[in-house]
C-alpha cells in the first residue's frame, strides 16, 4: 500500500464507523448503477455530516442527489423540523434513493425533485441556510449566481469536486466544458466579495462559502 492510500486508511481506521445502510447504499449503487464512483463515500460524507451538525441548518439544498448518499448525510444535521430538498435530473435514481432515505430513517425530512437545477431552482420560494452544490459542473456558476441572492448573512454553500482530479491547474481543452465550469466557477467566489471561502483539499475539492 502507497503512503497516501495508507494514510487514507488511517482516516478510516480513526473515525465514526460508517452507518451500515450507507455502507449497504454504497455496495448496491456499485453493482447497479453507472457512474458509481461518484457517490460521496464515507469520509467525505462524514464530514458533511459534521459540518451540518456545526452550521445546524433548518433548511438545506442539494443539487445533484444520485443515489441519495450525500443527502442521507446532510440529513443527519437536521433537526426533527428541518427539511431538505434535492434535485436529481435523472428520474431513474429517484426510486433507489428513496429506499434509502426510508432504511435510514430521514424520509420524512427529505423533498426529492426530479429536473434540470437550471430550471427547478427559480421555482423554489424559500431561502436555505446551507446549500450542497453537486450536479453539472457546466452549470456551477449558474447555480450560484441563481442562489446567492436569495441568501441570508451567515448561510453556507458547499461545492464539490473544486479540485476535479486536479485539471484545474492546467489550461483546460476548449471542449472541455467541466474543467472550463469549474475554473470558471472558482474565480468567481474567489471575487465575490459578498463571500467568505475556503477550499477544502478533501477529495476532490470542497469550497466551503459563507454569505458575509
Ligand atoms: C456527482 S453526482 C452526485 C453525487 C451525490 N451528491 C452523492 O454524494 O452521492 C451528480 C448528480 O447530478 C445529477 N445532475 C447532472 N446534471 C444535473 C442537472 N442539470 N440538474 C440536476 N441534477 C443533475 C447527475 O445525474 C448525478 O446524479
Amino acid at each position: 500500500m502507497d503512503r497516501q492510500k495508507a494514510l487514507h486508511q488511517y482516516i478510516l481506521d480513526h473515525i465514526d464507523e460508517e452507518d451500515p445502510v450507507l455502507t449497504e447504499l454504497d455496495r448496491e449503487t456499485n453493482l447497479k448503477v453507472l457512474g458509481a464512483r461518484m457517490i460521496s463515500g464515507h469520509l467525505q460524507g462524514q464530514v458533511l455530516t459534521m459540518l451540518a451538525k456545526m452550521i445546524r441548518p433548518k433548511t438545506i439544498l442539494e443539487l445533484g442527489t444520485f443515489t441519495g448518499y450525500s443527502a442521507i448525510c446532510l440529513a443527519k444535521g437536521l433537526p426533527e423540523d428541518g427539511k431538505l430538498i434535492t434535485i436529481e435530473v435523472d428520474d431513474e435514481l429517484e426510486a433507489l434513493a428513496k429506499k434509502y432515505f426510508e432504511k435510514a430513517g430521514v424520509a420524512h425530512l427529505i423533498e426529492q425533485k426530479i429536473g434540470a437545477a437550471t430550471e427547478l431552482i427559480p421555482s423554489l420560494d424559500q431561502s436555505f441556510d446551507l446549500v450542497f452544490i453537486d450536479a453539472d459542473k457546466r452549470e456551477y456558476v449558474e447555480y450560484y449566481q441563481l442562489l446567492i441572492d436569495k441568501m441570508q448573512p451567515g448561510a453556507y454553500i458547499i461545492a464539490d469536486n473544486t479540485l476535479w482530479s486536479g485539471k484545474v491547474l492546467d489550461k483546460p481543452r476548449h471542449d472541455d466544458g467541466q474543467t472550463i465550469g469549474i475554473l470558471e466557477f472558482n474565480k468567481l467566489v474567489k471575487n465575490d466579495d459578498r463571500v467568505e471561502k475556503v477550499i477544502l483539499p478533501l477529495r476532490d475539492g470542497m469550497t466551503v462559502i459563507r454569505k458575509k
